[in-house]
């Protein structure tokens, strides 16, 4: 492990570095930074919760000049939160400097980006959906960018933004640096991405698997029907600190959240079709703990950093390895451990094969915990509950109530009846979730059925689309976005690569 002050960073960066916790580089950071503060193009691939954001942070902080006006940095990144969640990381990391950071992003009024765009921000964060605005309004003006940063590169790239991502290209100056970072990036996205390189480093850190080693992973064999029960019975057990359950559609998502919160759960949903009010809200909700399951679409896969989260839960399993990737990636972030536990229909094996094949690790089975379990881990949660409220020996007001039970009650009656109240029994609130039509079958072994392939540079390059073969990828109908772009930028040429991307969201 390398200190900050062996990377040439300045005291004011490393001083914030050192608030932020930060007190040694990861590998990334060590292997990106000083290469990125002397101007090189990097592609840098690292895992999920290892500090990508800061090993192009440093280097942009660092190059700024704090007395020139101009945008001198722009950071594209493919969801809102995203955006959201970078700006202020680079916020953090130039407290000292005083650079100007602003984010811009669909959902939010443009008038007041517009006037913000005026105070000569220095770095800008957005997504392409709302750059691209900017652009033809004449509101931001990329003259003077040094440094362009793809973060989640591979996911711009395959999904349809490629032609987006070109036409910003084409208002930055050629003589610019480009760094491009993601924890996934698959060979005909980074032939892609080189064309518009000059001569990057590839910064791979190495490690035997592609998801983090402190994730432990699991899989549950189980029939569509039988999946939220499961689900159910699983959080009695485990009882998660904070947990992500990820569905395929926006439905699913939506019947999801309402049935979790009937039997009792604090959860709630996020996908592409909230407004950004909403959306913002939730995350505000499961960041500081007031709702402890998060039900998300991919829309909260890629980059979000939220501590804490100790289970991702994909109740329907990714139709591609790198969404598995980023998904689980939610958990075990900086060291922490997590658990990841995916369900899968007997007739979508193939897939789980083809995500293990890609991640070099195996999922473990597992054997759903049988209601009686789920019941024992209720009973467990309740008694420490008890004995929580017992030591913190603020009881005096209830001690009367308490003598004046026991003089005609049984002593372990009474306490086996404030368990009791305290146990979540198995709830048999009726709760409705449509079947989902499992993902085409698909055997697994060598070659996965064509995954790879159909994930051919070819195809994203001739218009996007994640390339999927025949188009499968259920969308439920909609755009990606949930009618949440702004003007006309949702029809138009790109409209077949969006409806089949129902559950991506961008500007
Ligand atoms: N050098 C460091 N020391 C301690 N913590 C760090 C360091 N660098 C980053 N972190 C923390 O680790 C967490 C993950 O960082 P970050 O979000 O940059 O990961 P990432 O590699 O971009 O992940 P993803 O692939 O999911 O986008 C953040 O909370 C960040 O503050
Ligand atoms: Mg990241």
């Amino acid at each position: 492990m390398t200190n900050f002050s062996e990377l040439n960073i300045s005291e004011s960066t490393q001083r914030a570095l050192a608030k932020m916790g930060f007190e040694e580089a990861t590998p990334i950071q060590e292997g990106t930074i000083t290469m990125g503060m002397a101007g090189r193009d990097i592609i840098g691939q690292a895992q999920t919760g290892t500090g990508k954001t800061a090993a192009f942070g440093v280097p942009i902080i660092e190059k700024i000049d704090t007395r020139n006006p101009a945008v001198q940095a722009l950071v594209i990144a493919p969801t809102r939160e995203l955006a959201i969640q970078v700006s202020e990381e680079l916020s953090r990391i130039g407290a000292d400097k005083r650079s100007r950071i602003l984010s811009v992003y669909g959902g939010q009024e443009i008038g007041r980006q517009i006037r913000a765009l005026r105070n000569n921000p220095q770095i800008v964060v957005g997504t392409p959906g709302r750059i691209l605005d900017h652009i033809k309004r004449k509101t931001l003006k990329l003259d003077g960018v040094q440094t362009l940063v793809l973060d989640e590169a591979d996911e711009m790239l395959n999904m349809g933004f490629i032609e987006d991502i070109n036409t910003i290209l084409a208002s930055v100056p050629d003589e610019r640096q480009t760094l491009l970072f993601s924890a996934t990036m698959p060979g005909p996205i980074r032939k892609i991405a080189e064309t518009f390189m000059k001569n990057p480093e590839v910064v791979k850190i190495k490690s035997k698997e592609m998801t983090v080693e402190n994730i432990d992973q699991f899989y549950v064999k189980a029939q569509e029907r039988e999946k939220f029960d499961i689900l159910s019975r699983l959080l009695n057990v485990q009882q998660p600190e904070l947990a992500i359950i990820f569905g395929r559609t926006k439905r699913r998502v939506d019947e999801l959240s309402q049935a979790l919160s009937i039997r009792g759960y604090l959860a709630e949903g996020i996908h592409g079709d909230l407004t950004q009010a909403k959306r913002m809200s939730v995350l505000k909700q499961f960041k500081s703990n007031k709702i402890d399951v998060l039900v998300a679409t991919d829309v909260a896969a890629r980059g979000l950093d939220i501590s804490g989260v100790t289970h991702v839960y994909n109740f329907d399993i990714p139709q591609d390895p790198e969404s598995y990737v980023h998904r689980i990636g939610r958990t075990g972030r900086a060291g922490k451990s997590g658990v990841a536990i995916t369900f899968v229909t007997p007739r979508e094996m193939g897939y789980l094969r083809i995500v293990e094949e890609t991640t070099k690790k195996q999922m473990t089975a597992m054997r759903p915990p049988s209601s009686d379990e789920a019941l024992v881990g209720q009973q467990r949660l309740a008694v420490e509950q008890l004995v929580e409220i017992v030591e913190k020996k603020e009881l005096t007001d209830y001690a009367q109530l308490a003598n004046e039970l026991l003089e005609k009650h049984d002593a372990t009656d009474l306490v086996a009846a404030a368990i009791r109240s305290l146990t979540r029994e198995p709830n048999d609130m009726p709760v409705t979730i449509s079947e989902e039509r499992p993902l085409p079958a698909r055997r697994g072994g060598q070659g996965g059925g064509g995954y790879k392939g159909n994930r051919s540079g070819g195809r994203s390059t001739s218009g996007g689309g994640r390339g999927y073969g025949g188009g499968s990828r259920r969308s439920g109908g909609g755009s990606r976005d949930g009618g949440s772009r702004s003007g006309s930028r949702d029809g138009g040429s790109r409209g077949n690569s969006r409806s089949r991307n129902t559950n991506r969201t961008d500007s």
